[in-house]
């Protein structure tokens, strides 16, 4: 068994128990659920901000402990003032130390969009994400059939919800990809073993037609490899722990903008 489906075993029991905690009822009474989004596109092309989806995340399967010091609040609002063009946050607890609380809190403090970071398999998680505050869902293809990625994409942007999907390799890319999509992310850790390399995103990026977003994700710790991945046509660059494992990640963010 592999980690991914440890997560996702985990995920179906976790889903089974939300439902039976929270009614949709419940879940469609939140002040969040009737507003309107936030659009992904227009913030992660506007020239004046970096591309950057700033990530908050205090632990991964692959790291362990990342950062369990800081504050959602303080950190999220820190990431938007260094120009980031959307927030990422973790919401799955047992093996992120996410909390959906995290979704909230930053969707409360900040003006632009939010990536409901999870494992998402199940419609009910989409009205969750609309509920909790989120602009944009991930849908990972390692995980999800085609007709699956259209059923919850197709949910999603009837509530009007961005949607980024994530792929790992040409298979996936071709197998997943869908009308309804807004975004293809090109995951550069592989989620079964957690080998990186930034070279994933260089071979897909031609195969992702013109129509989508293209975004970079994980293993960015460097702003050269953003000037490359901008030649190569990438909008978007998701970076997690290069600012999480650094005591105050928003100065690390600061930083890090600086140079590019
Ligand atoms: O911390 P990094 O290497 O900058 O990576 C961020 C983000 O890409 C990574 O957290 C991620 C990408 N896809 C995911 C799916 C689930 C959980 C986490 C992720």
């Amino acid at each position: 068994m592999t980690i991914l489906d440890k997560i996702v075993a985990n995920k179906k029991r976790e889903v089974a128990s939300a439902k039976k905690r929270t009614s949709y009822t419940v879940l469609e009474e939140s002040e969040h659920f009737h507003r309107d989004t936030y659009s992904f596109k227009e913030f992660l092309l506007d020239p004046s901000r970096t591309g950057i989806i700033a990530e908050f995340k205090r632990k991964s399967p692959s790291k362990g402990i990342i950062n369990d010091k800081v504050r959602v609040s303080a950190v999220t609002t820190d990431y938007a003032a260094a120009g980031a063009s959307a927030l990422s946050v973790l919401t799955d607890r047992n093996f992120f130390m996410g909390r959906k609380a995290d979704l909230v809190k930053a969707r409360s403090v900040n003006s632009i969009p939010v990536l409901r970071k999870d494992f998402m398999i199940d419609e009910y998680q989409v009205i969750e994400a609309k509920s909790l505050g989120a602009d944009i869902i991930l849908l990972i293809a390692a995980i999800l059939t085609p007709a699956e990625i259209d059923t919850l994409a197709k949910l999603a942007k009837s509530l009007g919800l961005n949607v980024l999907l994530e792929v790992h390799n040409l298979e996936e890319l071709e197998r997943s990809i869908n009308p309804n999509l807004d975004a293809i992310g090109v995951n550069n850790r592989n989620l079964a073993d957690f080998t990186v390399s930034v070279e994933t995103s260089y071979k897909l990026a031609k195969h992702i037609p013109a129509e989508f977003m293209k975004i970079s994700e994980s293993a960015i710790s460097d702003p050269e490899t953003i000037r490359h991945l901008k030649l190569e046509g990438f909008n978007g660059f998701l970076i997690g722990e290069t600012f999480m494992k650094q005591p105050d990640p928003g100065q690390a963010m600061r930083d890090f903008v600086a140079l590019l």
